[in-house]
């Protein structure tokens, strides 16, 4: 027994105890009711012929849940306990698949079960190409890719392979991302090597500077590959999550390392547009293209002007080299709305008119916390 706890239970406690038992049946009997309800909806859709996951319907219930929360339950608290019960409920519909780039304790791994619940069919993947083409093919119904890091910036390769592939954006989540010095010792002596995905070790750049300036930095698939490497060589440190430590049976030798403590990435997810219609508006939602414009004068500002004239906000807008050679680039534009609101849709047809290249990469529902 605990030092300190009494020898007979407080009479007090044991009452509140037997109150959260009985509510606790109570919410698995209404749990239930939503889960065979959910079947029924399932064998509807059967018979129409359409698709189980709606990211816009999962965002609407729980906005919907979080403007009628009466508290003490935090606002924060409503969105990943609903998103665990509609992913339940989800899984009694049809199994959901979905790729990532693992192995287990990545941060993507924890982006996909943060997004789809845990009650879903893991596929991990050695890379973020390998998660583009595992979803191309049809192994997976859907896929999660990095798309920008707030101390890094973008993930280059999933925006080229955004530009490549048919897939396209379903839905988007962030994650708050804390870097560990992970190890077999617990100590920073006679590291010879810290690996890591080159993401992370560029995140954690002036922290291995100050602290291990002589230890090679090497790169890896992820971070969790990396732990996994550190684990069989006590020479090797690796920099990951909490997670994979765990994972890995490795000591924390130094907690929270990333050099912006507020340092976040952003995940897209992504399907096949044959197997998957693209999502209803939900109310917030975020449409993202990328374009080119031929190499003139004005060429950018001209691309602007409907999104001005049709009052679209933009929330980002990111340029990658076309390769060409000729100074030219693609722009990533993400904008505020959904095609089915007619500014957005006529201001889209202008701006396709005054672009060289243009692909409409998805329209999703906003993250929701
Ligand atoms: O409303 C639906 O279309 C359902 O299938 C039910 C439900 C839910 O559990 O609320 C489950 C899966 C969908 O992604 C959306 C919502």
């Amino acid at each position: 027994m605990a030092e300190g706890a009494p020898a007979t239970p407080d009479p007090a406690l044991l009452a509140l105890r037997h109150k959260i038992d009985a509510v606790d049946r109570e919410l698995l009997d209404l749990v239930n009711k939503r889960a065979a309800l959910a079947q029924e909806v399932g064998e509807l859709k059967k018979k129409e012929g359409s698709v189980v996951f709606r990211p816009e319907r999962e965002a609407q219930v729980i906005d919907g849940l979080k403007a009628h929360n009466p508290g003490p339950l935090r606002g924060e608290s409503v969105a990943p306990i609903w998103r665990e019960i509609m992913s339940a409920c989800r899984s009694l519909e049809t199994p959901t698949r979905v790729a990532y780039l693992g192995p287990a304790g990545t941060f993507s791994e924890q982006a996909a079960l943060g997004f789809f619940g845990t009650s879903i069919v893991q596929v991990p993947c050695t890379s973020i190409d390998e998660v583009f083409r595992t979803t191309t093919a049809g192994a997976a119904d859907f896929g999660v890719v990095p798309v920008e890091n707030s101390t890094e910036g973008v993930v280059a390769r999933s925006l080229d392979l955004f530009l490549t592939t048919p897939l396209f954006i379903i839905g988007e989540t962030s994650l708050f991302v804390r870097h560990n010095l992970l190890r077999r010792e617990n100590s920073l002596e006679d590291i010879q090597a810290v690996c890591a995905h080159p993401q992370a070790l560029a995140q954690c750049h002036g922290w291995l500077s100050t602290h291990l300036p002589h230890a090679e930095r090497r790169p890896v698939s992820s971070n969790a590959e990396g732990a996994r490497l550190a684990a069989l060589d006590k020479r090797l440190a690796a920099v990951a999550s909490e997670r994979a430590g765990s994972e890995y049976g490795l000591h924390i030798v130094a907690p929270a390392i990333q050099d912006d403590a507020h340092n976040r990435t952003r995940f897209a997810i992504v399907t096949h547009p044959d197997r998957h219609p693209a999502p209803k508006a939900s109310g917030h939602d975020c449409t993202s293209l990328v374009v080119s414009v031929t190499n003139k004068p004005g060429a950018v500002h001209d691309m602007l002007v409907p999104l001005k004239a049709h009052g679209v906000s933009m929330s980002r807008f990111e340029s990658r080299p076309a390769r060409s050679g000729q100074w030219e680039y693609y722009f990533y534009i993400d904008l505020q709305g959904h095609p089915e609101q007619p500014n957005m849709a006529q201001a889209l047809r202008e701006l396709r008119a005054v672009c060289a290249y243009f692909k409409l990469l998805g329209t999703y529902p906003l993250d929701v916390h």
